[in-house]
């Protein structure tokens, strides 16, 4: 990373939603493509200093409220580039493209349509997915699991992850078919198990011991959001080979459902996702008071069956 250039940029939230965007300019490097605002930072500036001072240049706004989104390390063939983006949901001023760049305010599903620098995919899929992931408790009664699902909806959550270990596969099926209806478009899910690409609409996740047996062109196939389950470095690199668009990392803290399990700590996890450009939920005993924790490691946010049920 030290040889990387140190880019600092911005995805710009409005309060309707949308998100900025600038088109670079046809001399620039990447020139044509659209971009997230921003630019390198200077030799012993500090980060947030950086990137107020790059969309002041670029946009003629001062930022009000910024923490850190994700971190992507990419390599050019000419050089590579440390992606520091952050998240401003509040500035002054109007923005508008103070060096002639055109600018343009999109919904976060529709960023899907322009064409960015290579290094942007995971900055897309961050900017659209949730600070939040639910993983559902096991429940023996579907009816108790929608009243939940209703309040979590509530309470601002919109991915869920469908866990139900205790079911066998066709008692699961039939379950994820009825949530489908009931919370249609509500809900982005993502199901578990081997059949879970076939449903429209819905992603998979996966869990670590399927990262060796699931192929690449098998993922693509889904058309929801596809993750995975990691614990450890090895596993996040067979994630990232595979293409998943985002992952958990557990266990962060110790936990009631791993009681076994060696948790991570938020120093570890921090220094596995500074090497891993895609969002990452922080999973293991967190709960929603803790994401700012969360996003200061460099995770996407956090997951979690307990801590964000009810
Ligand atoms: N600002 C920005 N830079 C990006 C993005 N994606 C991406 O690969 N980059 C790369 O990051 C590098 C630095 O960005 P920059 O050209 O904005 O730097 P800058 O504002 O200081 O520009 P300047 O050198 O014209 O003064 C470029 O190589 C650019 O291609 C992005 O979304 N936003
Ligand atoms: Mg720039």
């Amino acid at each position: 990373m030290s040889e990387a250039l140190h880019v600092m940029a911005a995805v710009i939230r409005g309060s309707d939603g949308r998100i900025l965007i600038a088109r670079r300019g046809s001399h620039q490097d990447q020139g044509g493509l659209w971009e997230f605002p921003g630019g390198k930072l200077e030799p012993g500036e500090a980060r947030l200093d950086g990137l107020r001072r790059e969309l002041h240049e670029e946009l003629g706004i001062d930022v009000q409220a910024a923490r850190p989104l994700i971190g992507v390390l990419h390599h050019y063939p000419k050089r590579s580039v440390w992606l520091d983006v952050w998240l401003v949901s509040s500035f002054s001023g109007e923005a508008h493209g103070a060096e002639g760049q055109p600018l343009r305010w999109v919904e976060p599903a529709a960023l899907d349509a322009y064409a960015f620098p290579e290094a942007n995919r995971p900055i897309v899929t961050a900017a659209q997915l949730p600070e939040r992931y639910l993983i559902t408790p096991e429940l023996d009664d579907l009816g108790r699991l929608c009243d939940g699902l209703e309040q979590a909806l509530t309470g601002g959550i919109r991915l869920v992850q469908l866990r139900q270990n205790q079911l066998d596969a066709p008692a699961y099926a039939a379950w994820a078919e009825q949530l489908l209806a009931r919370f249609d478009g509500r809900i982005d899910w993502l199901f578990k198990g081997s059949h879970a690409p076939h449903w429209p609409g819905a992603g998979w996740h996966l869990r670590a011991s399927q990262l060796g047996e699931v192929s690449r062109e098998e993922l693509a196939r889904c058309s929801g959001w596809t993750a995975a389950s990691c614990h450890n470095a090895n596993e996040l690199q067979q994630a990232l080979a595979l293409g998943v668009d985002f992952v958990t990392l557990s266990p962060l803290l110790p936990t009631a459902s791993h009681p076994q399990a060696t948790p991570l700590g938020w120093e570890q996890a921090a220094a596995l996702l500074r090497d891993f450009p895609k969002p990452a939920y922080l999973l293991g005993g967190l709960t929603t008071p803790q994401l700012p924790e969360a996003w200061q490691h460099g995770a996407q946010g956090i997951a979690g069956i307990r801590g964000l049920w009810r």
